[in-house]
């Protein structure tokens, strides 16, 4: 008998037994058997090793990546986020490919992609290991699963099975850009100004790495914040309102019921936080900001920026800025290309 039938017939069975005291051992040890041949179902062999299944199209403004144990909720998340449906069952190694799903929040389109549980030993390529990995590369974030009903300790192992693979959490890569050197020290230059970073800490973090002579090029502001990711437990309408407030108090963490709709609209919140979008409104001369729609940008984003998303020849045209918000000294001022927008600012282009 192949695998797929064995798990077929498990599943037929548990769904013809009835669920109570006397056939809960049962039931367990049934539901042991189905995880395991869905593991080895992950185990990748032959033309599966490749990671069919795994390939998914970037869309959209941003890409999150559900990354967590198995059965702590994934998929469930992602079916209420996004509306797509993923399996969800009460048995690890449901999901077996990358699930794509989008949601939209603040005028950003963000896509989420649902992937296999992890286990320990992922990052050696047990499981799914190495294409789960892979995927979880090309995010613009990492969102962490847990569940709160399983031990703390998990957390822990999560984020140590991530840094294994040099996903390293909480620490983001700024945008910085340097080039060895054969001689000459540490020449630092920064186009942004800098509120924490100074060139004496630049030359001490190169100096561990061993790095002695660089040319180094800080294009954004970078501060210790940004590198903080989302950690969100799952399933709180399973444990004590203690627990859940215990939870709560650690760093950077959500907690949420995907099951029973709890805390999704400040979930969305923490993520559009931490994407770093900008949320940018243009106008007409004469009319007043299309509040609707707005220019969703990278944060660092410039009036240049903006005018590439609004249309591919603007920049030709180009003659001023004028901008309204936070970044403007005052309402309005009259800006270049260069000028770097912040979120919610109104935006007016005059053309040549
Ligand atoms: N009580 C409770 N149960 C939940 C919640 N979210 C998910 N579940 C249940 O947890 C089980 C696992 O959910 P899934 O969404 O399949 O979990 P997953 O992380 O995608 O699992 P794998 O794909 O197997 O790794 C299912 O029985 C869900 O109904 C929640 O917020 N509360
Ligand atoms: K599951
Ligand atoms: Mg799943």
């Amino acid at each position: 008998m192949g695998i797929l039938e064995k798990i077929a017939d498990i599943e037929r069975e548990i769904s013809k037994t009835q669920k109570n005291k006397a056939t809960e051992y049962h039931l367990g040890l049934l539901k042991g058997k189905l995880a395991r041949y869905r593991a080895e179902l992950l185990e990748p062999k032959g033309s599966a090793a490749k990671g069919e299944g795994f390939d998914v199209l970037k869309s959209g403004d941003a890409r999150v990546v559900l990354i967590g144990f198995p059965s702590v909720g994934k998929s469930t998340l992602l079916s209420k986020l996004t509306g797509t449906k993923s399996e969800v069952a009460n048995y690890e190694f449901t999901t077996l490919t990358c699930i794509p799903g989008k949601f939209m929040y603040k005028g950003a389109n963000i896509q989420l992609l649902d992937l296999p549980g992890i286990i320990q030993g992922a990052s050696e390529g047990k499981g799914r290991g190495r294409q789960v990995i892979a995927v979880a590369r090309t995010a613009d974030m990492v969102l962490m699963m847990l569940d709160s009903t399983k031990s703390h300790s998990q957390r822990e192992l999560l984020e140590k099975e991530l840094e294994t693979v040099g996903i390293r959490l909480n620490k983001k890569t700024p945008d910085i850009y340097y080039k060895v050197k054969k001689g000459g020290g540490i020449s630092y230059n920064a186009v942004v100004k800098q509120s924490q970073l100074t060139e004496r800490l630049v030359a001490d973090i190169l100096q561990q790495y061993k790095v002695f002579n660089a040319e180094v090029l800080v294009r954004q502001d970078v501060t210790i914040d940004e590198f903080i990711d989302v950690v969100a437990y799952n399933k709180i309408d399973e444990v004590t309102i203690e627990e859940v407030d215990k939870i709560a108090r650690e760093d950077h963490t959500v907690v949420i019921s995907a099951e029973e709709d709890l805390n999704m609209e400040v979930l969305k919140d923490s993520i559009w936080e931490h994407l770093n979008l900008l949320r940018v409104y243009t106008k007409k001369h004469g009319e007043y900001p299309d509040f609707s729609e707005g220019l969703i940008l990278r944060n660092g984003a410039t009036i240049e920026t903006a005018c590439h998303s609004i249309h591919r020849s603007l920049v030709n045209d180009f003659k001023y800025g004028l901008v309204w918000g936070t970044s403007s000294k005052h309402n309005p001022q009259r800006v270049g290309l260069s000028h770097a927008l912040e979120n919610e600012d109104v935006i007016q282009i005059v053309k040549k």
